[in-house]
């Protein structure tokens, strides 16, 4: 297919993230610090800062049942749900429909007090990967965001601060097969979800109010986006 302007800087990005994702946190080494627990969901980050700038890298790592990684990855992915599981966005507009597996968003966050208000833009692609794990498993699925730039918004330019940032979502399928050869329900599958993400703030902040909202923010996202998959699928065919 015919390559697209970002394609290079995606194609590398992706394996980048998914090689890091699927380093358990041990790998990494020391430094990443359990900051929030809640049943299956474990949250670490390492204090990083840039010019004075918390940048504190977070890992998430979260094993929800009932749902795959390719509904996982499609409910975080396509525009149409953003605004009923990411509370913090305030206003989300799709710069281009590069291909039906990439676009470029513009969102504004909610004011964080007394930081003043943030903006992004990045792209985002969803992409399967092939199980090398387990050739007959399920496949893994992944979306990337990753900040770029727009001419038409540059940054800086209004009210709202330029943030910079990196995510990575990857979904691993599990199914229990049932023991009698019945037909996989929900029941018969969990999905392993790592969330990693990196946010430059873009302007100075306090670092003590940064860290309270991601504290305060990050498990509360993961949670609300569980539960939103769940009740969205939840009497739908199961997606692989
Ligand atoms: C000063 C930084 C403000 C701020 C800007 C941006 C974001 C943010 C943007 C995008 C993504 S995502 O994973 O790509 C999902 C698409 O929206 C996650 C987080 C978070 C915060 C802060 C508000 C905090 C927060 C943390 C975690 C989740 C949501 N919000």
């Amino acid at each position: 297919a015919l390559q697209h302007r970002l394609w290079p800087d995606i194609d590398r990005l992706v394996k980048q993230q998914v090689a890091m994702s699927r380093m358990g946190i041990g790998d990494c080494g020391t430094g990443w610090q359990l900051f929030a627990e809640d049943g299956e969901m474990k949250m670490y980050r390492r204090e990083e800062e840039i010019d004075g700038m918390v940048v504190d890298p977070l890992k998430a790592v979260h094993i929800v049942k009932g749902i795959t990684g390719h509904e996982v990855c499609h409910y975080f992915f396509n525009p149409k749900y953003r605004y009923d599981w990411e509370t913090t966005l305030e206003h989300m507009t799709v710069l281009e429909n590069i291909s039906d597996d990439t676009l470029v968003f513009l969102q504004t966050h909610k004011r964080i007090w007394p930081a003043s208000q943030r903006d992004v833009v990045f792209w985002s692609h969803i992409r399967k990967l092939p199980n090398d794990q387990d050739r007959d498993g399920p496949d893994i699925w992944t979306v990337v965001n990753n900040s770029t730039e727009s001419p038409e918004h540059p940054a800086n330019v209004g009210k709202c601060v330029r943030i910079y940032l990196t995510v990575c979502l990857l979904c691993q399928t599990r199914v229990h097969p049932p023991k009698d050869g019945a037909p996989i329900t929900r029941d018969d599958v969990s999905c392993k979800i790592t969330y990693c993400s990196v946010v430059n703030p873009g302007g100075w902040a306090p670092a003590s109010v940064l860290r309270a909202v991601y504290k305060r923010e990050y498990p509360k996202f993961l949670k609300r986006f569980t539960a939103y998959v769940i009740n969205q699928t939840k009497n739908k065919p199961l997606m692989f």
